[in-house]
């Protein structure tokens, strides 16, 4: 599944009609779709219709109809000046004898709910003057709100704030990026009858489903061992920094490591769980890492200023490897792809900014190419933690459907590292352990989903996580 702009968005519209669909039927179909969600989730309520004058209004005017013919109370205010298939649905309400009144007469009603039908991915500035008046007027009245594909003004301020979205034929770029998401309410993707062909661009960014996840999901063999499922080294800890490896370590068995070595400053109070083999150095060598049994490492995690120095010790293993926090710098990152091996970095927007020689906010405020930049300029695997977190490799992108804001705690990344760490040992690409690591990760934090939990909460939740994935029990928030 692919993740559109508003000028993929346009460009599938393009080639579904050029391809011989009929633009109107798409346009009914949005419409019919809209009017079932609002009415599922408001069932017996008046309903108020605001249109404007493009195909969003279109909708709208296409939803209006379909609510009239079965029966429900509605109300439709709208722009002049439909064209097109828009002027098309207008004409086909108008036959039911409904009143269209114009959007400027338009007082909120309480008991009503509203379908937002003002703007969608046609809107390319900021809503001024009346439209920014109205929006502000729907955000006030406390009236539910339903948005048909989105919540209008977005991404630009001012824009409704919606209880319900319902997001047309694709995902957008709104619909999964925060802040925007939060203006969408609880989102529902509807199939509006778009030949396939039309929305499969392989050049737009990869959203990560179930669908697509539980197929890399490594298998366990009936004759599996602890030493043939995937053995982690995590490489990490410093005296003030104990946490951080030994969280990893736990992550790694929890997603299904065979066996996971412990490696950290022998002068560091470092407690692996129990399962773990423990590996203190007097000091960061490759001589010191040499007797782990692993077939990948995960470095970095608590490592503190001796970061670089562990990560100098790793690479001589030559092993798949992921570089996290203390161990995410240019000249090491660089090292680790000049020799060839396959490299996972997991940067949070801090991390990245200083690889990319940026701020942190830059990098937060378009991830999607700070990602995208990071993997061509260090040719490695990245993945951007964030809200959501981003995936690059090699010029493609993958975008992560799970996770949530509780999960803003110290040490889920080491949590991470460890996951990712696991799948790399059992034998998949930096490409699937990114994205399987990444997606379990939050899937894991959804099942808690409370403020305060612990990232070894989390990294406990890992197995139901899996579990889910395996036996197809997971929704995607957009169902
Ligand atoms: N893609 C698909 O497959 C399908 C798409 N569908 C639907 O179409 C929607 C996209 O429709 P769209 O392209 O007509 O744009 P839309 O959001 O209605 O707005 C355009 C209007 O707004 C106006 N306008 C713009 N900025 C403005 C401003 N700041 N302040 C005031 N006005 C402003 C602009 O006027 P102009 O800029 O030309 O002056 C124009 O009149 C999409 O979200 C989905 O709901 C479905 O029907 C089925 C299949
Ligand atoms: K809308």
């Amino acid at each position: 599944m692919r993740l559109f702009t508003a000028e993929a968005m346009r460009l599938a519209d393009q080639k579904a009609t050029q391809i011989g669909y009929p633009s109107l039927l798409l346009m009914d179909t949005a419409g019919r779709k809209v009017a079932r969600a609002l009415l599922q989730a408001y069932p017996n309520r008046r309903v108020v219709v605001l249109c404007g004058k493009g195909n969003n209004g279109g909708d709208g005017l296409a939803a209006a109809r379909w609510m009239r013919v079965w029966g429900c109370e509605v109300e439709v205010y709208a722009a002049e000046g439909q064209q097109g298939d828009a002027k098309a649905m207008r004409q086909a309400l108008e036959s039911h004898k409904l009143t269209i009144r114009p959007l400027t007469d338009w007082q909120p009603t309480p008991g009503t709910v509203l379908l937002d039908a003002l703007f969608g991915t046609g809107l390319n500035r900021p809503l001024q003057g009346f439209y920014a008046d109205l929006v502000g007027k729907i955000n006030q009245s406390g009236l539910s709100v339903v948005a048909a594909d989105l919540p209008s003004g977005l991404p630009y301020v001012p824009h409704v704030e919606a209880d319900l979205t319902v997001a047309l034929a694709a995902l957008k770029l709104e619909h999964v990026f925060y802040p925007h998401r939060a203006a969408c309410g609880k989102i529902l993707l509807a199939e509006i009858g778009m030949p396939p062909e039309a929305l499969a661009d392989e050049s737009l960014p990869e959203l990560l489903t179930p669908q697509a996840l539980h197929a890399l999901l490594p298998p366990r063999p009936g004759n599996a061992h602890k030493g043939n499922v995937g053995r982690v080294l995590v490489v990490g800890g410093y005296p003030s920094y104990t946490g951080a490896p030994a969280l990893s370590a736990i992550a790694a068995y929890r997603a299904g490591a065979g066996l996971v070595t412990v490696a950290y400053p022998q002068e560091a109070a470092v407690v692996p769980p129990l399962e773990a083999v423990r590996l203190p150095v007097a000091g960061w060598s490759h001589a010191a890492l040499k007797p782990a049994k692993a077939e990948a490492v995960a470095v970095g995690m608590g490592a503190g200023p001796s970061g670089k120095e562990a990560a100098k010790a790793v690479l001589e293993l030559g092993l798949p490897t992921l570089l996290d926090a203390d161990a995410l710098h240019s000249e090491t990152v660089e090292e680790f792809a000049g020799a060839g091996i396959p490299t996972v970095i997991t940067p949070h927007p801090g991390e990245a900014a200083r690889l990319l020689q940026s701020s942190a906010q830059e990098v937060a405020q378009a991830p999607l190419e700070a990602a995208r930049t990071l993997a061509e300029r260090f040719a490695v695997t990245v993945v951007l933690k964030g809200g959501p977190t981003v995936i690059a490799e090699n010029g493609r992108l993958a975008v992560n459907t799970t996770g949530n804001p509780a999960m803003a705690t110290g040490g889920m990344g080491d949590v991470l590292s460890g996951v990712i760490g696991a799948f790399l040992a059992a034998g998949l690409a930096p490409w699937d352990a990114a994205r399987l690591g990444v997606y379990l990760h939050g899937l894991a934090g959804d099942l808690l989903a409370r403020v305060g939990m612990l990232a070894h909460e989390l990294a406990d939740a890992l197995p139901q996580a899996r579990k889910q994935l395996a036996q197809g029990q997971v929704r995607p928030y957009w169902h």
